[in-house]
């Protein structure tokens, strides 16, 4: 990437997009209360804090896609007004959200200049253009050929591209939410690199929300911690450890909760609850993108199944439950035949899928969260033909308090933060009482303390329950600390051989995954 830092002529101590005494309600509930932060130019500002502390909504504060109610931001100095995200390119601040907003059916090229093409006497410049945005790709060390559709490439190399077409537009401070949870570990330490190298070689500032401190502390110059939409931490990262972080989102219990030795460990065979779980076998399975999966999991085991994105991990869990076609091979759940045509088909026979896509295949966003958990099990809930709405929602109640939903639970679940919106899947999929719980990327975008609470947990459903559990996981340090066996999957396949007990470190697991792709 070229260097250049910004010549912006702006007094050093202005200089910056700084948020002041921001304040955001939200039906009547203060959702920030007068937070104030600095992106300063040549800096990382990493922010972080617990589910629904107010980080997306402070962020979208300052890229134009929420108005506050008080306070005020400044870039370089100058109060400017945001009311909407053009307000904020217009003032030279770019925004990357988790959902990527560049076309798919585009080509790169063509994205790289949506809305803002160049022309010549009324004429697009095609050629121009292309040029452009081949160096641009270049810059940003991406192989791609910018005539092709946007949606061939994979989402790591879709994420760079936003970046990239933010900054095109020459912004001076981005704006990052959550922007590594549908990457894997090289592609992580890539996108860091770029964040890093743009901050201290551009002289861009950058905010990036992140629930993973590793990288947060690997990129960032200062974090900045929310807590209930106040502003509890604004340090550099070297004046406050990880561990103090970690306490103010989380609490004084999350000190000792890191360590893995305080999960629950592997019981027995004999010891788990008989009948609980079910023994799930797989054998050459095949289907359009399945090439051949083998595995076995065990009821009172969790089975971690690693893979890079596009290895075919997650079409192998949902043709678990009839989400995908398949062609061949054989599944069985206790020795008995099992071939699901459909998730309620699997529910049926125990089987129950928590997707990653929770916007687009997981929960009805209009309805709260109570009907939200509720919905899959009405029929349980019949009595002489008519609903028992009492123990429905006292069930559901309870499934959301356990699993710490934060917020209103009587609100649509879309009115959530992200965090929430998940642990509301989780609560839904334990409403139906499973006995192979079918996980995939079961804490993204889940704060730090509940994070290790659902590692707690999915490890309880296995250990203390004897619920069969698989997992899919992009982060190794999850699979690592969850899973009782791992198996590595590649091109749609895997041989389910599990790793040996030393092989199980993060690391070994990247390697093991990199060297079968
Ligand atoms: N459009 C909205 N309508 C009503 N409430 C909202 C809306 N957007 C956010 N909220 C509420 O504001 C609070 C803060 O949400 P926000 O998304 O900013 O949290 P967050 O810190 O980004 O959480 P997460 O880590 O889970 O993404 C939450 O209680 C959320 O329910």
């Amino acid at each position: 990437m070229s260097a250049g830092r910004m010549a912006t002529g702006v007094r050093e101590d202005r200089a910056g997009l700084r948020a002041h005494d921001i304040m955001k309600r939200y039906s009547g509930v203060t959702v920030l209360h007068g937070v104030s932060v600095a992106v300063r130019p040549g800096e990382v500002l990493g922010l972080v804090g617990h589910n629904g502390a107010g980080k997306s909504t402070l962020l979208r504060t300052m890229s134009g896609a929420t108005v506050p109610d008080a306070g005020r931001i400044e870039v370089d100095g100058r109060e400017v007004t945001l009311a909407s995200p053009r307000d904020s390119l217009a003032a030279g601040i770019a925004t990357v959200y988790q959902e990527l907003s560049l076309l798919p059916n585009l080509t790169v090229a063509q994205n790289v200049f949506l809305g803002d093409e160049r022309t010549a006497g009324g004429l697009l410049q095609g050629d121009a253009m292309r040029k452009e945005a081949r160096a641009l790709a270049a810059d940003f060390g991406l192989e791609v050929d910018v005539d092709r559709k946007l949606g061939d490439y994979p989402v790591a190399t879709r994420q760079l591209l936003e970046v990239a077409v933010a900054i095109h537009r020459d912004a001076r401070y981005l704006l990052l939410d959550e922007p590594t949870t549908s990457l894997e570990g090289r592609q992580v330490e890539n996108f860091l690199e770029v964040v890093r190298t743009l901050a201290s070689e551009r002289g861009m500032g950058v905010l990036m929300v992140n629930h993973k401190l590793d990288e947060l502390y690997a990129v960032a110059d200062r974090v900045a911690a929310l807590v209930d939409g106040r502003l509890r931490i604004d340090a550099r990262v070297d004046e406050v450890s990880r561990e103090e972080v970690i306490v103010a989102i989380a609490g004084e219990e999350a000190r000792e909760a890191a360590p893995s030795e305080q999960l629950p460990a592997a019981s027995p065979a004999a010891a788990v609850a008989a009948g609980a779980g079910l023994r799930l076998e797989v054998r050459d399975l095949t289907g359009p993108t399945l090439t051949g999966a083998t595995l076995t999991a065990e009821p009172g085991r969790v089975l971690g199944l690693y893979g890079l994105v596009g290895s075919g991990r997650t079409e192998l869990l949902r043709s678990l439950v009839g989400l995908e076609r398949l062609a061949g091979g054989t599944i069985t759940l206790d020795g008995r035949p099992y071939r699901p045509t459909n998730p309620a088909a699997a529910q049926r026979a125990g089987v129950v899928y928590v997707t990653e896509e929770r916007k687009q295949d997981g929960i009805v966003a209009q309805l709260d969260s109570i009907t939200n958990v509720a919905l899959p099990v009405l029929l349980r809930h019949r009595r002489l033909g008519l609903l028992d709405h009492r123990a429905l929602r006292r069930e559901a109640h309870d499934l959301t308090r356990r699993l710490q939903v934060r917020g209103d639970v009587t609100n649509p679940v879309a009115s959530l933060s992200g965090g929430n919106q998940q642990k509301v899947l989780l609560a839904r999929a334990l409403a139906q009482r499973p006995r192979v719980l079918l996980l995939d990327e079961p804490t993204k975008g889940v704060d730090i303390g509940v994070k290790t609470e659902i590692h707690r947990m999915i490890r309880a459903l296995a250990h203390e329950e004897g619920l069969t559990v698989v997992l899919v996981s992009s982060e190794e340090e999850e699979i690592c600390e969850v899973a009782d066996d791992i198996v590595v999957v590649s091109h749609g396949g895997t041989d389910g051989v599990r790793l040996a007990d030393h092989e199980r470190s993060p690391r070994d697991l990247r390697h093991a995954a990199w060297t079968a792709a």
